[in-house]
């Protein structure tokens, strides 16, 4: 054997040594991968995501659980206990007129107990002068008689004739065919409806995005299919304020990812999404803007054109806390002139003694309050009732 055959053989067996040693090494890595841990031994990988509070398994961040919400005549009932406090209103007007003689002062004292109330000049002078007449009239101080004319009078100046619906059927698209509009669908075909569409405006914290929450609850416990458009780009958190909201009640929300984006665009969205879904009823959140901001108000402008391309809007409604009192009427009567507004939210009516703003709100604007705030709760939302108003007012043990 020659000395380069012994270095080849000598090669040859440290290979071969290599490769079995190699072999044996990843089996038994593999094996021991694939054994089970001891019970009670710790794990090697610990889950990635922590669970998150309220989330049933560990490991997984648990979709929130869809809530019930709460019956619309459930609600009604539950929330007249919160006017309470516009209770004091009609206890001091029935408090003097419950006095041996009504002289003038005691005339000027309801009228101030009115203008407090903020019901405004012209519906508190109109209200007592047909009190006067009323009076001298009957000719009777029965207080039982007295608060039935005054329970009247209040309701005449809250008007129960108006329609306080919210129109949310769907809408023919206006003056097309559904390819008109870039809907699914071919030239010829039939007619296509657009979803109801709302649109929520006001100025800064009157409470518009966690209106179109409760809103969107509402509609869900009538069985509405809703989805949200967050055209609130300015504020990163009322996208998310509205994705939780809508997430407790099965809702979608669309919103752009870049914060500063045109809100219009946001509203066209949401728009023409809900018309490709076929959801019953679009709700649009804007930002809060001051009626004396021109570029704002032309930004609203915008997305009311852009909204109501297809069809008219539905309910543009004005979102007022009913606690800035006639400064929210100057404001009221700017974004009317913007917004082609169809009614009023009045929001934190809850403990507030200045109940009359809903009469002088609608006087100024000619049109209806047609929902109420009356609390932070998810359900705390209700259509407004004039006759429960008045009796909540004058302090019924009913109301
Ligand atoms: N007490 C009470 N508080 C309310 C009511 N409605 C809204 N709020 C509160 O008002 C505050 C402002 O509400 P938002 O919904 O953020 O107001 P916004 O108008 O969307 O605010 P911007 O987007 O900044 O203009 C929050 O703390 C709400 O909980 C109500 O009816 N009663």
């Amino acid at each position: 054997m020659t000395t380069q055959q012994i270095v080849l053989i000598a090669v040859a067996i440290v290979l071969v040594a290599a490769i079995v040693t190699a072999i044996l090494v990843i089996r038994s890595r593999r094996r021991s991968e694939e054994s089970p841990s001891t019970p009670g031994a710790p794990r090697e990988v610990t889950t990635e995501v922590a669970p998150t509070p309220g989330s049933s398994g560990a490991g997984t961040t648990a979709a929130p659980a869809i809530q019930v919400p709460e019956s619309v005549d459930s609600r009604l009932v539950r929330l007249r206990g919160r006017l309470a406090r516009s209770g004091a209103l009609g206890q001091a007007l029935l408090a003097v007129l419950g006095r041996d003689t009504l002289d003038e002062e005691a005339w000027e004292e309801l009228e101030e107990t009115l203008l407090q109330a903020d019901l405004g000049l012209a519906p508190t002078t109109e209200l007592l002068e047909e009190l006067r007449t009323r009076l001298r009239v009957e000719g009777s101080r029965d207080p039982q008689r007295v608060r039935a004319i005054l329970r009247e009078l209040l309701l005449a100046q809250v008007d129960p004739t108006m329609d306080r619906s919210l129109s949310l059927d769907p809408r023919p698209l206006a003056g097309g065919r559904a390819s008109d509009a870039g809907e699914a669908g071919e030239a010829g075909e039939a007619m296509v409806n657009v979803p109801a569409t709302v649109l929520m405006v006001g100025v800064n914290g009157t409470g518009k995005t966690t209106t179109v929450g409760k809103l969107a609850r509402l509609l869900r416990a009538e069985e509405r299919t809703v989805l949200l458009g967050a055209a609130d780009t300015f504020r990163a958190a009322a996208a998310d304020q509205l994705a939780t909201w809508g997430s407790r009640v099965g809702v979608e929300v669309v919103r752009s990812e870049r914060e500063g984006a045109d809100p219009a665009s946001v509203a066209h969205e949401a728009v023409a999404r809900g018309g490709a879904e076929g959801v019953d009823v679009v709700i649009i959140d804007t930002a809060g803007r001051l009626q004396n901001k021109a570029g704002l108000m032309d930004e609203l402008g915008k997305i009311v054109r852009v909204s109501s391309r297809r069809a008219p809007l539905s309910e543009s409604l004005l979102v007022l806390d009913a606690t800035t009192g006639q400064n929210g009427l100057r404001q009221a009567r700017v974004f009317s002139e913007v917004a082609n507004l169809t009614g009023i939210v009045l929001t934190k009516l809850d403990g507030s003694a200045k109940g009359g703003i809903v009469v002088a709100v609608q006087k100024e604007l000619g049109i209806p309050v047609k929902l109420v705030g009356l609390g932070e709760g998810a359900d705390d939302l209700a259509p407004f009732d004039p006759e429960g108003f008045v009796d909540a007012l004058l302090g019924d043990k009913a109301a």
